[in-house]
C-alpha cells in the first residue's frame, strides 16, 4: 500500500532547481532511503513533505489525502513525522520531563506518558540519564533523546534527515537497533543518509537524486551500484 507519494514535486531557489519534478512513492512499512550528493535536493525534498517549505509546483499525497499545502503541525497531527525538526528538546528540563511533555503534546495522558517514557529511556539506553536536564546531554544522547520524543506515539511515518551524522558508532548501532525493532512492527521511514553501509543495511528500497531530479530508485544495492549513481557521486567528487 501507498502511504506516501509526491507528483512533480518541485521547488527552486533564484535561479537554481533544487528539486525538479519529482516523483517519489513510499510504501506502507518499508525504509526508503533517499540519498545522492551533495546538494541533490535531499532536505529540500523532506522540506516539503514534512511542510516546512512550500512546493512551486506538485503534489504530496499522504494515506490518501491530498496534504500539499499543510502545516507541520497539521502533518504531525496525521502521523508524519520529521526527526531533528518536530522534536526539539528543551534543554532546561529533564529528558524524563522531556518526554512527558511530548506525550501530552500528543494527547496522551500523563500516566500513559509517564510509562512511554520510562520504557523508551530504558530501550533507549538513557535512563542513567533520565533526570540530567536535556541540554547537559552528548549529540548523539540528545538525538536518541528526540528519537523518544518522536516515538512517544509513533507516527505513520518518520522522515528522518541523517540522522547518524556526527554520532559515536556505539549510539549509532542503539539508533540503528531502534529503527530495525520498529520497522519490525511496521513502522515506515524515509532515511536521508550519506552512510552508504547503514542505507544498505536498513533500507529495502533507495531513491538516488542528483541536481533536484531523481536518477535512481530500486532495490537499494541495485541503485547505489547503478552507472547513473555512480556517475553521479564520481561527478560530484570531481567538482568538490
Ligand atoms: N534556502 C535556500 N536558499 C537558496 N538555495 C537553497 C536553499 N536551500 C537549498 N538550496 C539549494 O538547493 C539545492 C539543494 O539543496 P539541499 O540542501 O536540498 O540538498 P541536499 O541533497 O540535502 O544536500 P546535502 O546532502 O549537502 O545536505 C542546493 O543547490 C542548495 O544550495
Amino acid at each position: 500500500m501507498t502511504l506516501l507519494k509526491t507528483n512533480g514535486l518541485s521547488k527552486h531557489f533564484g535561479g537554481v532547481a533544487a528539486v525538479d519534478k519529482v516523483d517519489i512513492t513510499v510504501q506502507a512499512g518499508e525504509i526508503l532511503g533517499l540519498v545522492g550528493p551533495n546538494g541533490s535536493g535531499k532536505t529540500t525534498v523532506l522540506n516539503m513533505l514534512s511542510g516546512f517549505l512550500a512546493p512551486d509546483a506538485g503534489e504530496i499525497w499522504f494515506a490518501d489525502q491530498n496534504v500539499t499545502r499543510m502545516s507541520t503541525v497539521q502533518l504531525a497531527r496525521r502521523g508524519l513525522l520529521r526527526m531533528f525538526q518536530m522534536t526539539r528538546v528543551f534543554p532546561r528540563i529533564s529528558c524524563f520531563d522531556n518526554l512527558l511533555v511530548a506525550g501530552m503534546a500528543m494527547d496522551l495522558s500523563e500516566r500513559e506518558a509517564a510509562s512511554r517514557a520510562a520504557a523508551l529511556l530504558e530501550e533507549l539506553t538513557l535512563t542513567h540519564v533520565q533526570y540530567l536536564d536535556a541540554g547537559s546531554l552528548s549529540g548523539g544522547q540528545r538525538k536518541l533523546l528526540e528519537f523518544g520524543m518522536c516515538f512517544i506515539k509513533p507516527p505513520r511515518i518518520a522522515l528522518l534527515d541523517e540522522p547518524f551524522a556526527a554520532v559515536h558508532p556505539v549510539m549509532r548501532e542503539t539508533m540503528a537497533d531502534f529503527i530495525r525493532r520498529r520497522h519490525a512492527l511496521g513502522q515506515t521511514f524515509v532515511l536521508v543518509s550519506h552512510d552508504m553501509p547503514i542505507v544498505v543495511d536498513l533500507c529495502q528500497r533507495a531513491v538516488c537524486m542528483n541536481l533536484g531530479r531523481v536518477i535512481a530508485e530500486g532495490p537499494t544495492r541495485a541503485v547505489l551500484e547503478s552507472a547513473p549513481v555512480i556517475e553521479a557521486y564520481l561527478g560530484n567528487a570531481s567538482h568538490a
